[in-house]
């Protein structure tokens, strides 16, 4: 039984050259009936599929036949009009239902131009008993800065395959990026073609809250236009970026976000800043603790953190799994800049292990006792950072090298997006996270704060020094 039936997927015809000597020779007029059917069956096909074209047309057709072509002017100038004005008077709905439903039409005819092509040269194809089979296109849904194209897969291929070849798609199809993600059913996969860049412009400083919610601050913007919010509560977070990513506009960004927070008691920054307080010092109101110079006052801070979450830990077991700040409890909050220079480039033996072993503490047991760290690093591996793999939460901005990608992001992150090593210089504060409960990764901009933003900040919410 030929394996070819069972197997999903749009088979593409065998080659004209394969022809085959006619055995039984028709006369010409049957020939001629015959062709005509056939141009017949395939125009109503046409017409009945691509409804939403013919359909006006025709209606337009008969107008004029029927009303003359003022009636047919006024009908095409009315509805110009009114569509304007729909796009003026309401933006939003006139996107959703309909630009976006137009442009989706036309983008899905000249995604099936190139579709075959496509797959055939990123490898999606299969070939099977002399026939090549490809996925086929199901959807195509028009947004802002992308299109969302949903594929059925072929047998046996899962989105990673597609995750894989997106950088050959974006090219094929002259996009800036394109994302594969699993689709709503399985055997489904929805690519997302990037065209616009949505981040393009700096973010201006977000609002800073009144209360942080500390389950999600915000701190910057998604590439689908959402607020970038970062959960804080249970988790540790590390910033990786090479130098002049934007890793101080993260961190300024996640203070701005707890701001409210440290003026209401309910927050305590620790700054270590071992840069000598080139990063943090300019906002040095809004930390009760702060060690730029002497790194055994770094590790006094650190250890001291370490000593709260252990106390927190004894006395809050059995009671509860998150501890809830208080001005009487903060949430104390390690910020850290340059995590390496204590881990790693310090000279000093005993004080590096000190160091290692207060860090490891506080990530280990700080994440429920509301005792969390915010540290940036240039180099995020393993002989830098030892303890990397205790930060659960982790932004990659700039880096130097493909490979750092997955060593920040978690494994095939880079395949499945995450182009960290592409950012340009030019758009520093750039960076992929991993959103809760999403696959691929997520393109986002963190807002910057200038200086005299930080200085502003500082003398609004910070305490006296
Ligand atoms: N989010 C942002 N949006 C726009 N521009 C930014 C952003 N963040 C940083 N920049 C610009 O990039 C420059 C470098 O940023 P920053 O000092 O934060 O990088 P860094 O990663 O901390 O560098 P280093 O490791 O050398 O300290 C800043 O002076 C600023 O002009």
């Amino acid at each position: 039984m030929p394996l070819i039936n069972i197997i999903r997927g749009e088979t593409i015809p065998v080659a004209p050259l394969n022809v085959r000597t006619p055995v039984v020779k028709f006369p010409i007029w049957a020939v001629v009936v015959w062709e005509t059917v056939k141009a017949l069956a395939w125009l109503t096909t046409t017409y009945v599929r691509h409804w939403y074209a013919t359909l006006p047309v025709t209606g337009l057709i008969w107008l004029y036949a029927v009303h003359g072509w003022q009636t047919l002017a006024a009908l095409v100038g009315g509805i110009a009009v009114a569509s304007t004005g729909w796009a003026f008077g309401h933006r939003p709905t006139w996107l959703r239902f309909g630009w976006w439903p137009i442009l989706a039409k036309a983008r899905r005819l000249l995604y099936r131009r190139r579709w075959m092509a496509a797959m055939v040269t990123a490898n999606l194809s299969i070939s099977y008993d002399k026939r090549t089979i490809i996925p086929q296109i199901r959807r195509v849904r028009c947004r802002a800065d992308c299109d969302e194209v949903l594929v059925r897969m072929v047998t046996g291929q899962i989105p990673d395959d597609f995750a894989k070849a997106s950088e050959r798609l974006a090219h094929t199809f002259g996009v800036r990026q394109v994302k594969a993600m699993p689709g709503p059913t399985y055997a489904t996969v929805v690519l997302v073609l990037m065209r616009g860049d949505s981040l393009h412009e700096t973010v201006e400083p977000l609002p800073v809250p009144y209360r942080p919610d500390y389950t999600s601050l915000p701190i910057g913007v998604q590439e689908d236009g959402e607020t970038y919010r970062l959960r804080l509560f249970g988790t540790q977070v590390l910033i990786v970026g090479a130098t002049g990513s934007g890793k101080g506009s993260v961190i300024w960004s996640i203070v701005r976000a707890l701001a409210g927070g440290v003026e209401a008691g309910l927050v305590e920054l620790w700054g270590l800043d071992p840069k000598g307080g080139m990063e943090l010092g300019i906002g040095r109101p809004l930390f009760a603790r702060f060690a730029s110079r002497d790194f055994a006052e770094m590790a006094a801070l650190i250890e001291r953190a370490a000593q709260v979450a252990q106390e927190r830990a004894a006395r809050l077991a059995g009671h509860t799994r998150q501890h809830l700040p208080t001005p009487g409890e903060p949430l104390i909050v390690l910020v850290v800049d340059e995590l390496a220079n204590l881990t790693a480039y310090l000279t000093e033996r005993q004080l590096k292990d000190r160091i290692k072993a207060a860090l490891g503490i506080v990530l280990t047991q700080g994440r429920a006792v509301g005792v969390h760290v915010v540290a940036a690093i240039q180099d995020p591996r393993k002989e830098v950072l030892p303890a990397r793999g205790l930060f659960p939460t982790r932004i990659g901005l700039r880096l130097s090298e493909p490979a750092e990608v997955d060593m920040v992001l978690g494994d095939g992150m880079r395949d499945r997006g995450a182009l960290c090593d592409r950012i340009p210089q030019t758009q520093p504060g750039i960076g992929y996270v991993v959103l809760e409960g999403d696959p691929t990764p997520m393109r986002v901009r963190l807002s910057y704060c200038d200086d005299d933003t930080v200085r502003d900040m500082a003398k609004t919410y910070g305490g006296a020094v």
